[in-house]
């Protein structure tokens, strides 16, 4: 009996905010534009999921897991969806963790050996936000610098705001860390001048991919205890809104949120305006703009960061809406 081909992914990591699912969608319309049949597996911090009904709406088909980390909460369970998906024979597959993952786990996972005659992974993509990357590889040293050393390829995003100095010091941060990786700068998931996506699927040669394995291992066994878990001080908060908001209030909220709330997200329908918004929140800069999903998701919102105060998140958010009612936190 002949033995099937392995089916390549690509997993795309990257910290909260940094353009993953941005890219995720770009490369999910090129397979779709191909005639080429892609799942995904993702993977989101907090129990409510905001980029899967994105991606869902767009009419892809995604499974999900959320509520934990692929890297260290749901492994067995991430293994178990990994081969689920691989069940279904796509010709590729995605799969987005969340900010916090660790590419070493993940890899961990995703070699598990019934895994192994099923899948491949074909690269590992760390995308990196201009904006907040040099901020972040200080606070979360360990997790940024895995990050990287454990990316074939690094995406710089946001290319459309990033400035040189900014672009300069990740560029200095990877040739530091992993001077074999190319450096892609992209706008909404496109490398200018690529539209077929070779930075990102073109093969690896098997001889190439074996070298950059054998200096991730290496990188690897040089990591010290303490470097290990690095990211189980996040904790995120969920709340399904059972009433529009006042906008001008909501944005005022957002913007005067604690600044350990790194990363806020969510779908919400304003008081006296039409349709359903997505609401995105990295690091001090809030986007809201309006969607349409079809089936529309309920509003819910979702926050993460170092420390929550939820009784005051709730109540902050109480008082934006338009006729007052407990929120549900979730
Ligand atoms: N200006 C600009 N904004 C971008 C670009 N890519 C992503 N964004 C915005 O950045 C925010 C976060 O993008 P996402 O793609 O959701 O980031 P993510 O890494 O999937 O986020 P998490 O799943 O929460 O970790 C959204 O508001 C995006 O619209 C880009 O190339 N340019």
């Amino acid at each position: 009996m002949a033995t099937p081909s392995l089916i390549p992914t690509v997993v795309i990591s990257g910290f909260l905010g940094s353009g993953k699912t941005t890219l995720l969608l770009a490369l999910l319309h090129h397979m779709r534009s191909l005639g080429r049949k892609a799942a995904v597996l993702m993977n989101e911090f907090g129990d409510i999921s905001i980029d899967g009904e994105i991606l869902r709406g767009e009419g892809f088909s995604v499974m999900e897991l959320s509520d934990g980390c692929i890297c260290c909460q749901i492994g067995e369970d991430f293994v178990q969806a990994f081969t689920e998906v691989a069940s279904r024979n796509p010709e590729i597959i995605f799969v987005e963790a969340t900010g916090l993952a660790d590419p070493v786990d993940l890899l961990d996972q995703a070699t598990a050996p019934h895994l192994l005659d099923r899948v491949t992974i074909a690269k590992m993509v760390t995308v990196a936000d201009p904006k907040n990357f040099t901020r972040l590889s200080k606070v979360l040293k360990a997790i940024v610098k895995r990050q990287t050393q454990f990316a074939d390829v690094v995406v710089i995003s946001k290319a459309d705001e990033a400035t040189p100095k900014q672009i300069a010091d990740i560029r200095a941060y990877v040739e530091e860390n992993n001077p074999h990786a190319p450096v892609y700068l992209v706008t909404n998931g496109q490398v200018a001048g690529d539209e077929e996506f070779r930075w990102l699927l073109a093969d690896v040669e098997p001889a190439e991919r074996e070298r950059r394995r054998a200096a991730m291992r290496a990188s690897l066994e040089a990591l010290s205890e303490a470097d290990y878990k690095a990211h189980t001080d996040f904790h995120s908060m969920s709340c399904r809104l059972l009433r529009p908001l006042v906008r001008s209030r909501f944005e005022h909220f957002m913007r005067n949120l604690p600044s350990d709330i790194i990363r806020a997200k969510g779908f919400l329908r304003f008081a006296g305006e039409d349709g359903l918004w997505v609401m995105m929140y990295v690091n001090g800069d809030l986007y809201i703009r309006p969607v349409t999903l079809s089936p529309s998701p309920e509003e819910h919102l979702v926050f993460i960061g170092a420390t929550l105060d939820h009784a005051r998140l709730a109540s902050d958010l109480t008082a934006c809406e338009a006729q007052r009612r407990a929120l549900a936190v979730l």
